[in-house]
């Protein structure tokens, strides 16, 4: 990876002195990196980003910026805000209405001298395609052309550190598509370390190079996208990214038996109860008489919803032991049953979580399994 130029060490924060709202957090983000903090409401993301801008003091832990030591919970140095040299940009965008866009982008640019003050932030405006609208207030702007106007202010002094708190999140979801997109290129093309708070899911699968998912104060996961979603390490990182099906099962002899066959489980003993998750687009729907290499399972559809670039059908199915099965697939295939038809199910065991009771997380190897023994 390249140099970290943002790093938190054992970042804790407490606002009422007892109960910490972030503890033993650590992350780096490297030159041209993105990275966004992901999690619930609550989690403590915006804390992390706060402590990183120096807006709140930091009471355990290290901050580096540039490989400089910017704030340190044991000796109690603490830079300012305004000498670390990051650009921010928050949900509301907080333009000041009275200043043009022009003087709004200038206004963190004190330490240049008047003249080349307004010739950068001209530059940082047609960075962000905003050029021609310099002379215009903010309440003339759309909503999204304000997110770009806050985005050019942060960029404008050239900081090596952009730090976005729900930038996107105040924007109508289409609107906010373009937008992200737009950023995520303005953002690469900077080459700034940034790092996005995010609470979706889709959005930090979108724009990050790594995610790191938060939960109650603590970091639960980290990595690229890709890998944190296809392997999560707990339930509650496997139901953070998308709907999941749930079955049950007791682990025999490294396998667990489920109605769509066995699942590898080789890490749990013989006897131990835990619960298999997949994704409903590992879930495979097929004509009833359709061929698999897999287990089938017969079902009928009761629901399906059309989404645009998939369906999601919610399917009954009935196990061995008589219990009813409630699944959820997405498919972007052809197939396309209706309500009442009669399907096959089948899961590929490789797309398949096992995860026990205490939620320590195995993910399934990458192995066929053996037999429906
Ligand atoms: N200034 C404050 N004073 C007291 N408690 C606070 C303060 N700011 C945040 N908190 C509490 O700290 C916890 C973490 O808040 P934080 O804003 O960091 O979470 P978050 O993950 O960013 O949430 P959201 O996505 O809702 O903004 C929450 O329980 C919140 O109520």
């Amino acid at each position: 990876m390249s140099e970290i130029i943002l790093g938190l060490e054992g970042v804790g924060h407490s606002y009422d002195g007892v109960v910490e709202v972030v503890s033993g957090f650590s992350l780096g983000v490297g030159a041209g990196e993105i990275v966004c903090l992901l999690g619930p409401s609550g989690c403590g993301k915006s804390t992390v980003l706060r402590l990183a801008a120096g807006l709140e003091t930091l009471q355990r832990g290290r901050i580096q910026l540039r490989g400089e030591t910017v704030a340190d919970g044991e000796s109690g140095v603490s830079q300012p805000p305004e000498r670390r040299n990051v650009g921010l940009v928050f949900q509301d965008f907080a333009l000041f209405p009275h200043l043009t866009v022009a003087r709004n982008v200038a206004f963190g640019l004190a330490d240049l001298p008047e003249h080349q003050r307004g010739q950068r932030a001209l530059e940082a405006l047609a960075q962000v395609g905003m050029a021609g609208y310099a002379g215009s207030y903010p309440h003339a702007l759309s909503g999204g052309q304000q997110q770009r106007v806050a985005l050019a202010r942060a960029l404008a002094p050239r900081p090596s550190v952009m730090l976005l708190d729900e930038p996107f999140s105040g924007l109508d979801a289409r609107l906010r598509e373009q937008i992200r997109d737009d950023t995520l290129r303005v953002l690469k093309r900077s080459g700034a370390a940034t790092l996005l708070v995010t609470h979706d899911p889709e959005e930090a699968m979108f724009m990050a190079d790594r995610i790191y998912l938060m939960q109650a104060g603590k970091l639960i996961q980290s990595g690229p996208p890709a890998e944190v979603y296809a392997r999560p390490n707990s339930e509650f990182a496997a139901k953070f990214f998308s709907n999941i099906n749930e079955l049950e099962g007791i682990v025999q002899n490294g396998w667990v038996a489920t109605p769509l066959g066995p699942i590898p489980a080789a890490q749990w003993p013989s006897g131990s109860s835990v619960k298999v998750i997949f994704r409903p687009e590992c879930l495979d729907c097929v004509p009833i008489n359709g061929a698999s290499g897999r287990a089938v399972l017969p079902a009928t559809v009761t629901e399906v919803r059309f989404i645009g670039v998939a369906r999601l059908i919610r399917v009954l199915a009935t196990a061995e032991n008589g219990a009813a099965l409630d699944l959820q697939v997405r498919t972007s295939g052809a197939f396309a049953p209706e309500v009442g038809a009669k399907v096959g199910l089948s899961l590929d065991p490789a797309r398949a979580f096992v995860f026990g009771p205490a939620q320590n997380a195995m993910q399934t190897p990458l192995a066929e399994p053996r037999s429906n023994a």
